[in-house]
């Protein structure tokens, strides 16, 4: 199958709004580079000017700095909003939040000590990862510590709801006042719904939660997505054999920091056992990623909260260690940078496809190719071309 792919962005001027791109054509192994030149006025982020002092972003800031649930809710609806004013309005609540984070960083004894711990929980279906959560979301917030749980669930743009929405997955926790349970934005590609994620994670790092539980169901590359968001990632995993964890993809026990055997209680006790010895070696193999941690494979109950203490306990030596090395700090810059590039190839996909050439072609388009009368690579190829052509006229 011939892919056009946008394979880098070369350079960005933001004065003029220049763009220059890289494109691939995997089928007839081509690249070009093009300057593309954005006007404001087809921009749908540089097209609107909030002022600073806009006044639905100062309430939802002062709120939300003020610990207000309601404020909080309402400023992840903000941030998930494709309304072009409030995305602008978004960015600057942002970008307030993000100061604000950083300034209490500063103050704090040690940098970034003040700021939630970011956990991302990733697990095949039925591993137990409500159970867990609400098990280890209660045992914190009966520590007095604040929990916020996001869900990254990007199945739900195709299936219309979230499959992660139902409150009752946790009932108690969804009760408890030092609590907050978001379900994952019900629209969206991958990409959208991490960028929303990852906004949502600053907004509840501003709201003082201590703890950012980010869940995901592992759809396409979601798993990889929240690694690239979190402090810490951990794998949930059944005491399951082979087939059973198929749904594991692979690639994803290199990037988890913990993995933690759920279900090791009764008769299950001797089969997590092995499939932790298994995971023990295996991680041994792996490529060391950082000076100070090494991945660890533990055994818990969710159900009978056996060894929840000491994963938290787990948890916090990481935090730890990562924290005073610097390596923690370094994590995140490198996220920024990760989260930056997401929103330049969201922008850029949401112009390609409100190009008027390209809208009136697409269904066209799709319906040739789905019956095979042309490849995807020429479908592409018309309308990458087509874009291209215009914008370089618009020079
Ligand atoms: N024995 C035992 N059962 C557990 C444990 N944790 C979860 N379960 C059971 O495993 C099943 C699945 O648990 P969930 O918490 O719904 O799992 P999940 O990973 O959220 O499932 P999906 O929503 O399908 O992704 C339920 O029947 C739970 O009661 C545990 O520690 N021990």
């Amino acid at each position: 199958m011939a892919l056009v792919t946008l394979t880098s962005f070369r350079n960005i001027c933001n004065k003029c709004h220049n763009i220059q791109i890289q494109l691939i054509n995997s089928n007839y192994r081509t690249s070009l580079t093009r300057s593309i030149k954005f006007s404001a006025s087809e921009n749908p982020y540089l097209k609107q000017s909030i002022a600073e002092d806009d006044k639905t972003v100062n309430r939802l800031y002062k709120g939300l700095v003020d610990k207000k649930r309601s404020c909080l809710a309402e400023a992840i609806t903000l941030v998930e909003s494709s309304h072009p004013r409030k995305k602008a309005q978004a960015q600057i609540l942002l970008a307030q939040v993000l100061k604000y984070c950083q300034k209490k960083a500063k103050h704090s004894l040690h940098s970034s000590s003040s700021l939630s711990f970011r956990i991302g929980l990733s697990g095949p279906p039925g591993a137990g990862k409500s159970t867990f959560i609400e098990a280890m979301g209660k045992y914190l917030t009966d520590k007095g510590k604040k929990v916020a749980v996001l869900a990254v669930d990007p199945s739900s743009s195709t299936t219309g709801g979230s499959l992660l929405g139902d409150k009752t997955r946790m009932p108690q926790l969804s009760c408890d006042m030092n609590a907050y349970i978001r379900p994952s934005p019900a629209s969206g590609t991958l990409g959208g719904v991490t960028r929303n994620t990852n906004e949502a994670i600053v907004l509840c790092e501003g709201a003082g939660y201590d703890v950012v539980l980010v869940e995901t169901v592992g759809v396409g590359q979601s798993e990889f997505a929240v690694a690239h968001m979190v402090d810490l990632f951990c794998l949930l995993i059944p005491p399951a054999g082979g087939d059973e964890l198929q749904g594991i993809k692979k690639g994803i026990v290199e990037v988890a920091d913990l993995v933690v055997i759920n279900k090791s209680d009764g008769d299950l006790v001797p089969a997590a056992r092995r499939i932790q010895a298994e995971y023990t070696s295996a991680l041994k193999l792996l490529r060391k990623r950082s000076k100070v941690w090494s991945p660890k494979v533990t055994r818990i109950s969710s159900l009978t909260k056996e060894g929840v203490p000491e994963l938290w306990d787990m948890m916090m030596s990481y935090h730890d260690a990562m924290l005073t090395s610097g390596e923690m700090e370094h994590k995140r810059e490198k996220q920024h940078k990760i989260w930056m590039w997401n929103h330049i190839k969201e922008n850029i996909m949401d112009l390609f496809k409100q190009h008027p050439f390209v809208k009136s072609q697409i269904a066209d388009l799709e319906y040739k190719v789905s019956l095979g009368a042309i490849t995807p690579g020429l479908a592409a190829d018309i309308l990458m071309n087509a874009f291209i052509k215009d914008m370089n006229n618009s020079k």
